[in-house]
Parts: structure tokens; C-alpha cells; sequence
């Protein structure tokens, strides 16, 4: 026979298929010939046997126990273990060699691809089987759940076309998610016994928290999504303060989750437009809360601001005397500058409307990812803060502890070299038109005028010093910030803020310290100046708060440089967080 024939000829045709096409003319109950003609091409073809003999050998090899995976989140354990052994870099050669060996991709993408097959990743996962409803029928099910402290961590609506009362969402981890009883979309008939058909939603709420002990549900179940949530895995660093108690618009006070600006929240479902669930990353147990979605928190930034600007043009507000930000040039590294009373200038710069412009940036959430030190790369530090706070003292001593190690960049400028200057120590001096084609380009990461002359900061001169394996400190006008917070750069930023007034004016004059707003520097700040810097970093705190990954108090300068230090080390050693765009 042909098929025998065809079959035999295959060294490793599959015996099993073989088999069947031999007992399919045996096969009295299937009567139609198209049937029988169908099901002989697909036993003999050579794409089913070829799948046979892959399964048979899969099959095989799992059975031998030598081969069965010690675990299936060697990933994980990696990542763990490079966490670990990021702190001792600097202390051991062989942890060094640890975290070089466990951040190379291809170990990662081995481990991750051992870890899926130790899961059974490769098993196809079928939908569930339909069970055959009457259209008409529904399934009704009494849910019996035992009242506690704990909230039951369900919402409830009233359906907008049905006006019946629906399970609006179930938060992820709470009690009714563990029950798995309960799932959106299940109807509520009963609570206690009590019908609650025309009722609202508060009135269930009144007799669930009147009730005592056990509480049974009646519910008819919604048969489309009782599939189990899956927990996503976005973390994002929250751009603003959050209080549910103080929101009148979250469906269920008790449900939502509170947090600061700066936190980083696990968001394990998106699925409703409005309302995420969240939890926070420092509290990796219990159930998660409540937040705004990205899109409603953004419309009600929208909202808020548009009320502002129309109270904001009824009383003409003092903003507008703060308009013009200022800042010294970029200063040079020379280590004379170490000292006081070198030329530091007022200059003003040329990008008012950049401010609005961060004023009208609408900061929500930010993906983030854990960011891990490179051995050998350092990330840029930048000082931001108000006019005359320090951020020059703190960046010229840290130069001063480590000048090998801690380099700023020369900045460029177009005034005429003076007299002891040697070009390319203080400044790179260099034509005007020169500058404006370069700013033009965006090659300098921040610039501005005094006195007619232009004054920059090259991105290629923060690149060679990273590329030279040495820490780039930078203390640039704050407008920077946005051209600095690149995924090449990778900046650590660090806000330097003034302690308050009395602490301000006591430290300054106990070290006699020389404003940066006089051009001969030879006096002290003056109190207004001094009311002005801590104005100023109230405003860079509100404008740009939510990209510091510190913040450091110079009130005592010793113990701010010392916080200096510790940053220092931190952005070396630990991995941290940091946007997803810079990580993929
Ligand atoms: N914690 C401190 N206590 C006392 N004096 C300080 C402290 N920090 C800085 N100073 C002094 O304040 C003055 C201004 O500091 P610095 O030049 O570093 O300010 P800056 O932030 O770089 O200002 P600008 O942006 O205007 O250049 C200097 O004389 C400095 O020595």
C-alpha cells in the first residue's frame, strides 16, 4: 500500500501515527469519504510527524529526574545576588568580577530563558473550555465571607443600563481577591438576606457595615471575567502628594492608598481608566489600594490649572518680580576658585519662558526601573539650587577630596580671555558665532548671557569625562535639567536647599561667606538676598521637585558635605531607581 510504503521509508516516522493510518480504514464509523480522505493527509504528513517526534523527546527527557531544574527564578536569585554584591565592588576584586559576569545580557537572557522552561513556559495555555449556558440561565451563588478588620477589598456600583448593583472592581491581594469567590461584574442580589434590588450602592454599604460576623452574598455570576487578574508589573515614581481622605472623587475612601511625591508604587492593575490599583514597593505584603490613573490625574492637573490662571489674572500676582532667574556663569575648575572671593556673577539667563514652559509640564507618574551601576561608568552629579546656597563650595570641596576622581567640565564663553587667565583652564574661549551655532545644535547642555558675552556648558565635555572613567560634577542653572536627564547621561540629581532664615544667616556669617549677587564679592549676603534664595528653592522644589534623587540641607557645611559624600558613593554602588527609558 502506498501509505505503508510512504510511512516505512521514514527512518524516524512516528510508530503511534503510523499506527492510526493503518487502523483508519478500519474505521467503520466515519462514513464520509471527504472525512476519511482529510484525516489520512494530516496523519502522514511530515509537519504533524516531525511535531510527534519533538513531543516524544520532550516527554522522554522529562522523565529523567537528572534533568529537573533546581529552581525557576535563577533570574530573580541573579539579580539578587547583584544587588548584594554592588556594595563590595570596592572592597573585593571577586565581587567585582560577580556583578561584572551577572549584568552581561547574555547570562541574563540564559537565565531568564532556563527559567522559563523550568516554569513550563512552553506548555500551550488553552482557553477554558465554554460551559454551555442557556442563554437564560444564570448561575446563582451564595458567597459566605467572614467580616474582620481587614476591609473586604471589593467596590460596588449600580450598573448604568441594568440599574442593578454590580462588584465594580476587586482589589488585587485583599480579602475578597483571596476568597476568589467574587469576581467583577457579579451581580449582587442579596446581602444577609436583605433583597437589594433598587437599592444604591451607600445603602449596601449601610447594611454590609451594620452587619456582624459572617456576611453572605447572593450574586449572580458574571461569566465573562472570572478568569484571575494577573498582576502587572509597572513601578512608577508618584510627581505629586496623594490623599484619598482628601479626594471626593475616589468610589471608596477606605479602598484607596495614600502617598508622597518621590514614593515608588507598584501598580499591579491598569484595567480601569480612572482608578489603578496600587501598592507601595517598600510594603510588598497586604492588599493594594486605590490611586488616580495617569490620564484622570492629568485632567484634574489640566482643571486646577486653568482656575489658577483665571485667579491668577484677577490679582495680578507677584510672580511676575521672581520672573528672571539668575545664576553665576559656570564656574571653572581651577582649583584657585576653592577660595572666596573669586569672580562669581550674576547672569541673567535667556530662558524665562522655558520656565512657564516647566510650569505647564504636567508631572504625574514615572515609569521607573532599578538602574544598576556600571563598574567603571559613573553617573554625572548635579547640584541644583537657588543663587548663592553653595553648590560650588560643596562641588569645589568634593574636587578638593578626590581631584582624580571628581571633575567638572571647562566651560566655554565668548568674552575676551583677561589678564592670568590661561584659556582652557578657567575657560575655553571662543567666538560668539561659534557659540550661537553650537547652542543651536544643542550641544550645550546649559548656557546664558551676562554682560553681553555668552557663557555654556558642552555635552561633549561631560561625556569625556565619563568616558575617562572620572565622577562629572555639575552645577548648572536648574533650566538645565531637562537637557541633563537623558538616558546617555543618566544624571544623579541632587537638590541643595537652604536650611531656614535664622540657620541661613548663622551659618553664612559664622563662615563669612561672600554673596554670589555682589560682582566684587566683597560682602556678605544681605537678608533679602538671603529671603530670596529660599523663595528660589521653593520654587525649583515646586517646578521640579519630582527628578531629585536627593536632597541635601546646607545648613552646616561639614555635615552637607558629608551627605554629599554619602550620595556620591550611593550613585556608584547602589542600584537605584531611575526612568524606564534608561534602562531598556
Ligand atoms: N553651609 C554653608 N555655610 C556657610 N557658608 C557657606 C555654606 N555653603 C556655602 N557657603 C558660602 O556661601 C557663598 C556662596 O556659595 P557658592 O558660591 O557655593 O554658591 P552657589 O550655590 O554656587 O551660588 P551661585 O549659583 O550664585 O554661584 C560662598 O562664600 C560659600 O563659601
Amino acid at each position: 500500500m502506498m501509505t505503508a510504503a510512504l510511512m516505512t521509508s521514514e527512518a524516524n516516522w512516528d510508530p503511534t501515527l503510523s499506527k492510526l493510518v493503518n487502523s483508519l480504514k478500519e474505521t467503520e464509523s466515519l462514513s464520509s469519504q471527504q472525512e476519511m480522505d482529510f484525516l489520512q493527509t494530516l496523519l502522514e504528513s511530515k509537519e504533524l510527524n516531525a511535531l510527534v517526534n519533538v513531543h516524544s523527546k520532550v516527554a522522554k527527557i522529562r522523565k529523567d529526574d537528572r534533568l529537573a531544574p533546581l529552581m525557576s527564578s535563577s533570574l530573580q536569585v541573579a539579580l539578587e545576588v547583584l544587588e548584594q554584591v554592588s556594595q563590595r565592588c570596592h572592597i573585593s576584586p571577586i565581587s567585582k568580577e560577580i556583578f561584572t559576569l551577572l549584568q552581561k545580557p547574555h547570562l541574563q537572557s540564559l537565565l531568564c530563558a532556563h527559567d522559563a522552561i523550568a516554569q513550563k513556559d512552553f506548555c500551550p495555555h488553552l482557553p477554558e473550555i465554554p460551559v454551555e449556558l442557556d442563554e437564560d440561565e444564570e448561575t446563582i451563588k451564595i458567597v459566605q465571607l467572614v467580616k474582620s478588620n481587614e476591609p473586604l477589598g471589593a467596590t460596588i456600583k449600580t450598573d448604568e443600563d441594568t440599574g442593578k448593583i454590580i462588584i465594580a472592581r476587586i482589589m488585587h491581594g485583599g480579602a475578597a481577591d483571596r476568597s476568589g469567590l467574587i469576581h467583577v461584574g457579579d451581580e449582587v442580589i442579596e446581602v444577609n438576606g436583605i433583597n437589594v434590588e433598587g437599592k444604591t450602592p451607600n445603602d449596601v454599604l449601610t447594611i454590609l457595615q451594620n452587619s456582624e460576623g459572617t456576611i453572605y452574598f447572593k450574586l449572580i455570576l458574571n461569566n465573562v471575567s472570572k478568569m484571575g487578574q494577573r498582576e502587572s508589573k509597572v513601578r512608577v515614581r508618584a510627581h505629586f502628594d496623594y490623599d484619598p481622605e482628601n479626594d471626593p472623587y475616589i468610589p471608596c475612601k477606605e479602598a484607596g492608598l495614600g502617598f508622597v511625591r518621590g514614593e515608588i508604587l507598584h501598580i499591579v492593575s491598569q484595567d480601569d481608566p480612572c482608578w489603578w490599583q496600587a501598592r507601595k514597593e517598600t510594603e510588598r505584603t497586604g492588599g493594594a489600594g486605590l490611586i488616580p490613573s495617569r490620564p484622570l490625574q492629568e485632567r484634574r492637573i489640566m482643571h486646577e490649572r486653568s482656575q489658577k490662571y483665571k485667579d491668577d489674572s484677577k490679582t495680578q500676582s507677584v510672580e511676575g518680580s521672581c520672573a528672571s532667574i539668575c545664576s553665576t556663569p559656570p564656574s571653572s575648575p581651577n582649583p584657585n576658585n576653592m577660595c572666596h572671593g573669586i569672580k562669581t556673577k550674576k547672569i541673567m539667563y535667556d530662558l524665562d519662558e522655558n520656565d512657564d514652559f516647566d510650569r505647564e509640564m504636567i508631572a504625574t507618574y514615572e515609569d521607573v526601573c532599578k538602574l544598576y551601576p556600571k563598574s567603571g561608568v559613573f553617573r554625572p552629579l548635579v547640584l541644583i539650587g537657588a543663587p548663592g546656597v553653595g553648590r560650588n563650595e560643596l562641588k569645589r570641596r568634593l574636587a578638593a577630596m578626590d581631584s582624580e576622581k571628581y571633575r567638572s567640565p571647562v566651560p566655554y564663553t565668548t568674552r575676551p580671555i583677561r589678564h592670568g587667565e590661561v584659556a582652557g583652564r578657567e575657560y575655553i574661549f571662543v567666538s560668539r558665532e561659534k557659540v550661537e551655532a553650537d547652542i543651536a545644535d544643542g550641544k550645550f547642555i546649559e548656557f546664558g548671557k551676562y554682560k553681553g558675552h555668552l557663557y555654556g556648558t558642552s555635552g561633549e565635555s561631560v561625556r569625556c569625562i565619563i568616558n575617562a572613567g572620572c565622577v562629572c560634577i555639575l552645577s548648572p542653572h536648574y533650566q538645565a535639567i531637562k537637557a541633563l536627564r537623558t538616558p546617555q547621561l543618566k544624571p544623579f540629581i541632587i537638590h541643595i536647599k537652604p536650611p531656614s532664615f535664622e540657620r541661613l544667616k548663622e551659618s553664612r556669617t559664622a563662615l563669612r561667606a561672600r554673596s554670589t549677587f555682589d560682582e566684587t564679592n566683597s560682602r556678605g549676603f544681605t537678608d533679602e538676598e538671603l529671603q530670596d534664595m529660599i523663595k528660589s528653592a521653593e520654587r525649583i522644589d515646586y517646578l521640579y521637585g519630582h527628578f531629585f534623587d536627593e536632597e541635601i540641607v546646607n545648613d552646616d557645611l561639614a555635615t552637607a558635605f558629608e551627605q554629599l559624600v554619602l550620595c556620591a558613593e550611593r550613585a556608584e554602588t547602589e542600584p537605584l531607581w531611575a526612568p524606564s527609558s534608561w534602562v531598556h
